[in-house]
């Protein structure tokens, strides 16, 4: 092959994963001519001449084009005086074995540029990459066994050990003891699920509320007007902390607002919290017990109020945010 393949970037947060091209010779000599990046890698002979990097990023061409291997550029963004400058920081790549059943992981990156996470988010790309277009079975991978580095990279891409082996390295002249990792496709993509979620951009949203707790060991819900979101629904009172507000200030005037009553936030004992997932944000909400307020509890904004047991409110419908915290109410009072 005489140009670079027609294979579409991968793109992660911070980088981008292409097709090595002939003008990326040069960086590529010098940071992989290093000792400290070499002495790392099976298959690189050192000291690292610089014909060998030309003549190896046309062997990748033909390895990609035929299916069989994908050694691809890490690339990321660097400003300079002309503004973004792409800038070649290591490889990454996927070997297919020849059943086409498992593929091995590899890669390295420039030592400058050590420290910042490029090998996993680099490796992770790609074996995602691979395992929704290419139906591999499994993913391995060795690292020297004193690269402690490399092995910690191994398992945040969700590798796991797999033995021992003897390893001939090209950089060393022989043979080095290797930790293998391995993952089954099922893990790997189990892992990918997980991680999505976490990874979305819903807000967070802030919500305060209080369970107050009469002398009689009654918990207050009100429930949720016509026209609001979970219409219908029992809930703490309490609402939306605003931006600049302390959670406290929000649970007190929303009390005032809500119920007419004034609390004080002495009387407002920190007791648990809610963290759930909602389709169009996340809900933080500490749940404050208070059992000390002036006046008199009133339906405000015109919702019906119950004071309830806590073994009772298995009978009250809440959002599902809830769930936990009367649980726990259950086991506290
Ligand atoms: N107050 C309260 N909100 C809860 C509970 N559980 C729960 O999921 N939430 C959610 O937290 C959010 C609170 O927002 P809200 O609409 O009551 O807040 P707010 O009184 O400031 O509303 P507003 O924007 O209409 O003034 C809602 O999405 C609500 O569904 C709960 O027990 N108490």
């Amino acid at each position: 092959m005489t140009s670079s393949p027609d294979f579409p970037p991968l793109r992660t947060e911070r980088l981008v994963l292409r097709p090595l091209r002939l003008e990326d010779a040069t960086a590529l000599h010098r940071l992989v001519n290093d000792w400290e990046v070499a002495k790392n890698l099976a298959r690189v002979r050192y000291p690292y001449e610089l014909a060998r990097a030309e003549e190896w990023i046309r062997s990748t061409w033909a390895q990609i084009a035929a299916g069989e291997a994908w050694h691809l550029a890490i690339t990321g963004e660097e400003g300079g005086p002309e503004g973004q400058v792409e800038r070649l920081v290591g490889c990454v790549a996927l070997t297919l074995d020849t059943d086409r059943k498992g593929a091995e992981l590899g890669y390295w990156v420039g030592r400058k540029f050590w420290g910042h996470g490029v090998a996993t988010e680099a490796a992770v790309a790609l074996c995602r990459w691979a395992l929704e277009t290419q139906g591999i079975a499994a993913i391995r991978a060795s690292a020297l066994k004193d690269n402690v580095r490399s092995a910690a990279v191994l398992q945040r891409v969700g590798l796991r050990p797999a033995g021992e082996a003897m390893q001939t390295f090209l950089s060393r002249g022989g043979p080095m003891p290797v930790l293998l990792f391995r993952a089954e496709r099922e893990a790997l993509l189990a892992l990918a699920a997980t991680e999505a979620p976490l990874r979305t951009e819903k807000p967070v949203l802030l919500v305060a509320a209080v369970a107050l707790v009469d002398p009689d060991g009654r918990v207050l819900l009100a429930r949720r007007p016509e026209g609001k979101p979970l219409a219908g629904l029992w809930e703490f009172p309490g609402g939306k902390v605003k931006p600049g507000e302390s959670p406290e200030a929000a649970l007190i005037r929303e009390l005032k607002e809500e119920l007419d009553i004034d609390v004080s936030e002495s009387c407002l004992a920190p007791f648990t919290f809610a963290s759930h997932g909602y389709d169009a944000f996340h809900l933080m909400m500490p749940l404050y017990l208070c059992r000390k307020w002036g006046g008199m509890v009133r339906p405000v904004e015109g919702q019906a109020l119950a004071w309830v047991k806590p073994r009772q409110m298995g009978g009250y419908a809440m959002p599902p945010a809830d769930k936990p915290l009367v649980a726990m109410l259950q086991d506290f009072l």
